[in-house]
């Protein structure tokens, strides 16, 4: 039984190869909150008047999803609570929070966190982390499509994106909640090449085996799943 947490850039792949990974090992998924979500468009029209509103509410989201798949113990998830703080302290960096606000917001994550620690599995089993490029990560918007999102939209978010890329590699590194692994989200179409998909998949497998999450013998073409 495993607990995958995804992370990386927007755009990245995070939600197709939550899709395809959970497919493939037969747990299941956990989506963000994104096209339902009411506050994502009120954010990108008016980042500094909704920068609190948007993370309080992923938060709830992710803390509520963190808490099943936990309980669960046979999902992946698409973004985690464990990366929630970095899209924060990003936006609190360039101003679009209150000091109140981010005091605010530190102290529900810490009481959160606490109450994860409270639980008989407190922590994923691994974060399989994708890399991208900032050409990559805006091929892929375009391609997504989500007008909000897109630089036509609002200009200021090219700088936005790239500050956003940089906050990546240090919360990967200090990450430590779980084994980790990288994906080159630049070099594996794992959506359109199914050569791709297979390197990444086996790449996965290969880190799940070492960590003891997967027998050694385990092979997808034997794989049997048991009907609840
Ligand atoms: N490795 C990949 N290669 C090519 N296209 C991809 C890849 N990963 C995702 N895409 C495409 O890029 C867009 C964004 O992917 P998505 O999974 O929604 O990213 P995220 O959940 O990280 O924001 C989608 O149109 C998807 O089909
Ligand atoms: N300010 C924040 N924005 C966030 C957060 N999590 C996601 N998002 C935005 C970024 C995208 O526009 C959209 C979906 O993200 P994907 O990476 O899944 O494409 O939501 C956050 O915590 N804070």
């Amino acid at each position: 039984m495993t607990v995958i947490v995804l992370s990386g850039p927007i755009g990245a792949g995070k939600s197709s190869l939550t899709s395809i990974l959970s497919d493939y090992l037969g747990t299941k998924p956990f989506y963000e909150s994104v096209d339902d979500n009411p506050v994502l468009p009120l954010f990108y029209a008016d980042p500094k008047k909704y920068a609190f509103l948007l993370q309080v509410y992923f938060l709830n989201t992710r803390f509520h999803s963190i808490k099943a798949a936990l309980s669960e113990d046979n999902n992946v998830l698409d973004r985690s609570i464990y990366e929630d703080a970095l899209f924060f302290q990003m936006n609190a960096d360039i101003g679009r929070a209150t000091k109140e606000e981010v005091d605010t917001y530190y102290e529900l994550l810490h009481n959160m966190m606490a109450e994860l620690e409270r639980m008989p599995k407190k922590n994923p089993d691994l974060l399989v982390h994708i890399n991208v490029s900032y050409d990559t990560m805006i091929r892929r918007i375009k391609k997504r499509g989500r007008p909000y999102e897109q630089l036509s939209y609002d200009a200021t978010l090219e700088d936005y994106y790239k500050r956003l890329l940089r906050y990546y590699k240090p919360w990967y590194e200090k990450y430590d909640y779980s084994p980790k692994m990288e994906i080159d989200g630049d070099k594996y179409d794992f959506m359109a090449s199914e050569e791709d998909r297979q390197i990444v998949l086996d790449q996965i497998v290969a880190k799940l085996k070492e960590v003891g999450k997967l027998p050694e013998d385990w092979d997808k073409s034997t794989d049997i799943q048991i009907e609840a």
